[in-house]
């Protein structure tokens, strides 16, 4: 079956003809901050990386209007959406600013797309990733999280030295019951946004005490049945590289997630823990070229690159693709 590509003036086709699944990227923005560095990165990352869907970004209140104009110059859709805050709680998260992080809850409202990718604005796409969006429906995709890094150091876990990731290292001790329920890191998940499932999360979160490591133990916690492990190639957290590194072959990872303390690449100084290794370095590099690379930046795309490919499921289901002319 061939996948032919069908070039229409996206003007000629009504809305209601194009009653097509959508799909996008999405990530989330918050504060007046730096990480609009990090999102202007990942923008240009997917470009780089051919990917055929947009990158909507959820900004909270507090992200300035001069940081929305920026990634609407570089191509985003830039959505509002209101801060989540989790029941009042005595908990201490791992890092402070971890608590705006539930706002990330948001994006199960943006019901008008079928399936999403979502990234943390700290992580760079490298390779195409856009074949992630046929995985089956019903499920909720993610990468295994590591246990291992200091930030661990409160979890049960962490003081057995316990981790998913070597299971066969240090075996979950029978006297505390079951051992733990895969475990996924939240930087970057495939998900269907639903207005049921979006009610559901803010309603269990309100009776949900929170815990060390916020939005992301919850998240875990709610998708618990349906989540479905994938490649650590498609968010690479930098710490297996340290931790488990004969898991990772640095020359396949699609996906980089700069989340080792020290590790943003725009606020890269080279002094923390690990970050002095030749990988760090060459990742932090790579995360810089595409970020200064101005043949990046969406108003330099070429017409035809600029064009949104907008994915029509034809009677055969295979995927075909047609290209919108762009918006300029
Ligand atoms: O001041 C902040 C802190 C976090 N974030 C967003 O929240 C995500 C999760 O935070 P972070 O990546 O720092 O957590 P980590 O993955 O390092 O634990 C970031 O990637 C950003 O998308 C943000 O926009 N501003
Ligand atoms: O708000 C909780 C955050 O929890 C996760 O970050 C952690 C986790 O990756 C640990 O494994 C690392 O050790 C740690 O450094 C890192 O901060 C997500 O990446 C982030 O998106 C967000 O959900
Ligand atoms: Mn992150």
């Amino acid at each position: 079956m061939s996948t032919e590509t069908v070039i229409v003036n996206c003007s000629e086709v009504g809305s209601e003809s194009m009653a097509m699944p959508k799909r996008a990227y999405v990530t989330f923005l918050a504060g007046n901050g730096d990480y609009v560095k990090g999102v202007v990165g990942l923008a240009k990352g997917l470009r780089k990386a051919k990917s055929a869907y947009p990158l909507v970004v959820a900004v909270l209140p507090d992200v300035p209007q001069d940081h929305r104009e920026i990634l609407e110059s570089q191509g985003c859709i830039v959505r509002e959406i209101e801060p989540v805050y989790p029941p009042e709680n005595q908990t201490q998260f791992a890092m402070a600013y971890y608590v705006i992080n539930y706002s990330k809850l948001r994006i199960w409202e943006f019901v008008e797309y079928s399936k999403m990718i979502y990234l943390d604005g700290d992580i760079q796409v490298f390779g195409n990733i856009d074949h992630l969006f046929e995985y089956p429906d019903g499920y909720f995709y993610a990468v295994m999280d590591c246990f291992c890094e200091k930030t661990w150091r409160d979890t049960p876990q962490f003081k057995i030295g316990y981790c998913q990731q070597c299971p066969e290292t240090i075996q979950w001790p029978a006297e505390l019951g079951p051992s733990p329920p895969l475990y996924f890191n939240a930087g970057m998940f495939i998900y269907e946004p639903k207005l049921s499932t979006y009610n559901d999360l803010l309603n269990t979160l309100q009776v949900t005490p929170t815990t060390l490591f916020a939005e992301q133990d919850f998240l875990n916690m709610f998708f618990r049945d349906i989540y479905r492990p994938i490649p650590p190639v498609y968010n690479l957290v930098l710490a297996m590289l340290w931790r488990h590194p004969g898991k990772i072959d640095l020359d396949k990872v699609k996906v980089v997630h700069y989340c080792a303390a020290g590790a943003k690449p725009w606020r890269y100084t080279g002094k923390e823990e690990n970050m002095q290794r030749e990988d760090i370095k060459m990742l932090v590099d790579k995360w810089w070229k595409i970020y200064k690379d101005e043949s990046l930046d969406y108003k330099n795309t070429s017409k035809d690159e600029a064009k949104a490919t907008i994915p029509v499921h034809s009677e055969n289901g295979v995927p075909s693709y047609i290209t919108a002319p762009s918006a300029a």
